[in-house]
């Protein structure tokens, strides 16, 4: 038996809340999105659940959010490693967009093609956008031709996997347990990984806010089972409203 892994999406956001494109912009969680992460950190404390490491994207709704479990289970000292590379997916120029507005504008097809196809990057960020990436001093050390001004889930998957086969996957082979505290789409790219979804079968995965989702893993890092803490019938009708934020009458 090898490692343990939890991945985990933050609590809901400001922009979930109001259903805008998110990317790299970095809003925090709401109220509910606090009481969402306290109640991953319960529902991971009932399972014994002692974490070793942590790992983070570099924006403060996942970071918040593994403050609030990791503090709601009495671990916050365990060791965090912050990375961009777990960043959600870049959304481009889409990035503050209202999602049913975009739908209504370009139709829910569309929209579907830019929030869930394999390879269908969004509109690029302009250079010289005040958002762009080159311009915030946490990705002052990234070469300017590596940061991302849109990526298809295809493209996320590009720079997540690297940095799950370095730095993540050493931990599980040596029997650690690993808590990711991380985005919707960063995290389909890591569950596409690890279950050998096609890119068809990835199109229909929706991950829910602060549900914790736990991996067992054998020998060679294979997968012994898979499964969401928590009430089964409320996390699908959780992942269904993730699936219908596209919609365009969504409010
Ligand atoms: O807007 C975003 O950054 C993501 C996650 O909130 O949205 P979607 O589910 O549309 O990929």
């Amino acid at each position: 038996m090898t490692g343990t892994l939890i991945l985990l999406r933050h609590g809901q956001s400001q922009w979930n809340l109001e259903n805008r494109f998110t990317g790299w912009v970095d809003v925090d969680i709401t109220p509910l999105g606090r009481l969402e992460a306290e109640a991953a950190g319960r529902l991971l404390l009932e399972q014994g659940i002692q974490i070793d490491r942590a790992f983070v994207s570099v924006l403060k709704r996942a970071i918040r959010t593994l403050w609030i479990t990791l503090d709601e289970m009495d671990q916050m000292w365990v060791p965090v490693e912050h990375s961009w590379k777990l960043n959600e997916r870049h959304y481009g120029a889409l990035q503050g967009l209202n999602k049913p507005e975009t739908a209504a504008k370009y139709g829910e097809d569309q929209v579907l093609i830019w929030r869930r196809s394999f390879d269908t990057p969004p509109p690029m960020m302009a250079e010289n956008d005040d958002g762009h990436p080159g311009k915030d001093r946490r990705y002052k050390n990234i070469p300017i031709e590596k940061l991302p001004v849109g990526e298809s889930l295809s493209m996320t998957l590009d720079r997540v996997l690297p940095y799950w086969r370095a730095q993540i996957e050493p931990h599980l082979t040596a029997g650690e347990t690993i808590l990711v505290a991380a985005h919707g789409n960063s995290i389909r790219a890591i569950v596409k990984h690890l279950d050998g979804m096609s890119e068809e079968e990835i199109t229909g995965l929706n991950i829910p806010t602060a549900v914790p989702l736990v991996y067992r893993f054998g020998e060679a890092l294979t997968v012994l089972d898979k499964r969401y803490l928590g009430d089964t019938a409320a996390i699908e009708a959780a992942a269904l409203a993730v699936a219908n934020q596209g919609k365009a009458n969504n409010e």
